[in-house]
């Protein structure tokens, strides 16, 4: 066969695999299949329900994980038809919380596939630093469709969820977190690129596991870690000069160190900082309009001064500052921390590292509180915000305590440490020991609560980044602005409360319903791209024409404000990637391919 035409059959051979048991008789023919499956041509319905059946009958949620994990390497548009379909099923499996289970499990569930038309991702050790174009470019030869990435998703397992230092078995997260922008913004699967640094691991239990597939080595110094980082992403940024990085599940001080260091060089962001910032702001401004006290009465006590605390803490800051026009140290001055030692304070006694620094209190004289109980007692707060890793940080007493301080407002709770083993409080506990009066949103999904006297059901509300960092990515990938601003952040967060549907508003939930999450990304997005436009952070004329005839806003050109035109979200939604949802699709496509001169 000649060149071309072999590499026609392989394109035909591809649309085959991802067509199965609906490819058509002229198909079959052109591949030399006939006999070679089944004879009967279904449609995707059919095969989307065996699908579905199969994930079913999966008796464990791990095992369930390993299906779909097979499934994204046989046929990966079947893969996301089923996440698409059954978002509310399938989400929490490939994504929080299974995911990190599959994450601990990580070495010992891993497929034996090789790397070959179905690359993994990159898993790069501090030698492969120093060779790091060799990596690249074995990379770009076992892409399939040879196209080059536009995103990127990068941990070194150091901090994955609540579960610590977990090494290379962290390649879990950047996998599901991909997954999820395919599925919920529509990124092209193909041009998505897991990264795992393998430099090592701290966790002993890993170490001393024959099965670990990572580095058997303990953490380097700082030094070498950001030399080495440094190296990957500068290789990184001039192979693919478009790409978006995202930084995640990195230990706290380098989560802040990389984003320091490349926020205004290249496109990036940190998902746990700014990610989960965008996302606790958006239902929290929708916590706001319900709770029955004034803004600036708000007195928020973040349990947990990590990444995830102190980045939400800011947005919540700067959206106070911008929105209401609370001057900056009367809006730090609504927030308090509580750490592993007790309340964050400029007297402590300790040395505070340096992101704690910022919202250290100074007026608390003498007073120094050392468990979350006496600092709840001190603070009398209205809202209590958990990022803290501490199961049942949240328990019973404090709840109650929480209710009772807050006889007329509604006491905001949001237990968002992941996965559910490590959430501060469960929905049921919340509404239990609150009389049902809570405004609650969890990281990781809770079930509906019946309320026993009246027989009403609940919806919890889910305050996880997924439902920004696909929207973040996308308009980023989408406009390239020259790098992500906070003030662009903010508009997907205000976006987000802005996107409640009546119903869903009517009932008092804080955020949109995750089955219109891929509706609602791409109104992210698009408030996303229209802010960059307006930061004229954008050089791509056709985003900037677009956004200046259609600014939504005319006279507030600079507002942070979440909105956008219906022509900027239709034209986001025609750029958005959808795994093909019939079979007609791909006939056209491999009959094209045959036949190359009949155009
Ligand atoms: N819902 C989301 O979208 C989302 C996003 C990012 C992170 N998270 C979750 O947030 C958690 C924290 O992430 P991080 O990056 O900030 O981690 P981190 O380890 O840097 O922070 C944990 C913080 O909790 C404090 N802490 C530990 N024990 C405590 C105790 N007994 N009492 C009070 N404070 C205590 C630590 O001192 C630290 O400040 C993780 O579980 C992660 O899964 C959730
Ligand atoms: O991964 C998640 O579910 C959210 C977040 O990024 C986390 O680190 O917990
Ligand atoms: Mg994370």
């Amino acid at each position: 066969m000649s060149e071309a035409g072999e590499s026609r059959r392989n394109s035909i051979e591809l649309i085959g695999t991802k067509a199965g048991t609906a490819m058509p008789a002229e198909m079959r023919d052109v591949l030399n299949l006939k006999g070679l499956i089944p004879a009967s041509i279904e449609d995707f319905s059919k095969q989307d329900l065996r699908a579905f059946q199969q994930f079913k009958s999966k008796p464990t949620d791990l095992e369930k994980y390993e299906f779909m994990a097979n499934l994204r390497c046989l046929n990966v548009n079947m893969f996301f038809r089923l996440v698409l379909n059954h978002f509310r099923d399938v989400a929490p499996i490939i994504y929080t919380p299974t995911v990190g289970e599959a994450c601990l499990n990580y070495s010992h569930i891993y497929p034996f596939i090789y790397p070959c038309k179905a690359s993994v991702g990159m898993f790069i050790t501090l030698d492969d630093a120093d060779n790091i174009d060799t990596v690249i470019e074995n990379y770009r030869h076992s892409m399939a469709e040879h196209v080059d990435p536009e995103i990127t998703v990068i941990t070194d397992g150091s901090r994955i969820l609540g579960l610590g230092d977990i090494g290379i078995n962290g390649m879990g997260i950047p996998i599901g977190k991909l997954q999820l922008y395919v599925a919920a913004a529509g990124l092209n699967p193909g041009r998505t690129l897991p990264i795992v640094l393998d430099f090592g691991t701290d966790n002993k239990k890993y170490l001393n596991d024959p099965l670990y597939l990572g580095t058997r080595e303990t953490r380097p110094d700082d030094k070498t870690f950001y030399e080495a980082t440094d190296k990957v992403l500068t290789a990184l940024y001039r192979a693919f000069p478009d790409l978006l990085v995202q930084f995640e599940d990195f230990s706290t001080d380098h989560a802040f160190g990389l984003l320091d260091r490349w926020r205004k060089k290249a496109l990036c962001f940190n998902d746990d900082i700014q990610g989960t910032g965008c996302v606790v702001l958006g239902g929290f401004i929708s916590a706001l309009r319900l709770a029955g006290i004034p803004v600036e009465n708000q007195r928020i006590l973040f349990v947990g001064a990590g990444s995830a605390g102190v980045g939400v803490a800011k947005q919540l800051v700067d959206y106070f500052i911008l929105e209401y026009n609370i001057p900056e140290e009367q809006a730090k001055a609504m927030f308090w921390f509580v750490d592993s030692h007790g309340m964050i304070t400029a007297n402590r006694g300790d040395k505070l590292a340096q992101h704690k620094v910022h919202f250290a209190r100074h007026d608390n004289g003498d007073t120094q509180c050392k468990s979350i109980e006496e600092t709840l007692e001190y603070v009398k707060p209205t809202a209590l915000i958990g990022l803290s890793t501490i199961h049942k940080a949240f328990n019973e007493k404090i709840l109650t305590r929480l209710n009772e301080m807050n006889p007329t407002a509604r006491p905001i709770v949001f237990p968002l440490s992941n996965p559910d083993t490590k959430a501060e409080c469960t929905f049921e506990e919340a509404m239990r020991c609150t009389n049902n009066r809570v405004l609650f949103a969890s990281g990781t999904a809770f079930p509906e609560y019946t309320i026993p006297e009246t027989g009403d059901l609940v919806i919890p509300g889910q305050a996880n980044n997924m439902y920004c960092f696909p929207s973040i990515g996308l308009g980023a990938t989408l406009a390239k602005p020259k790098w992500i601003t906070d003030t662009m952040i903010l508009a997907v967060a205000k976006a987000l409360a802005n996107s409640l549907s009546e119903d869903e508003k009517s009932l008092g939930e804080l955020y949109p319903r995750v089955e219109r999450i891929r509706d609602v990304a791409s109104e992210l997005a698009a408030a996303f791209i229209t802010q960059a436009v307006r930061e004229e952070m954008v050089k791509e004329s056709h985003w900037v024409d677009l956004v200046k005839k259609n600014m939504p806003d005319k006279g507030h050109d600079k507002a942070v404000s979440g909105h956008f035109t219906k022509r900027i979200l239709g034209e986001v939604r025609t750029l958005m990637w959808s795994p093909a949802s019939s079979v007609e699709q791909y006939i056209v496509e491999s009959i094209a391919i045959a036949n190359p001169d009949d155009t």
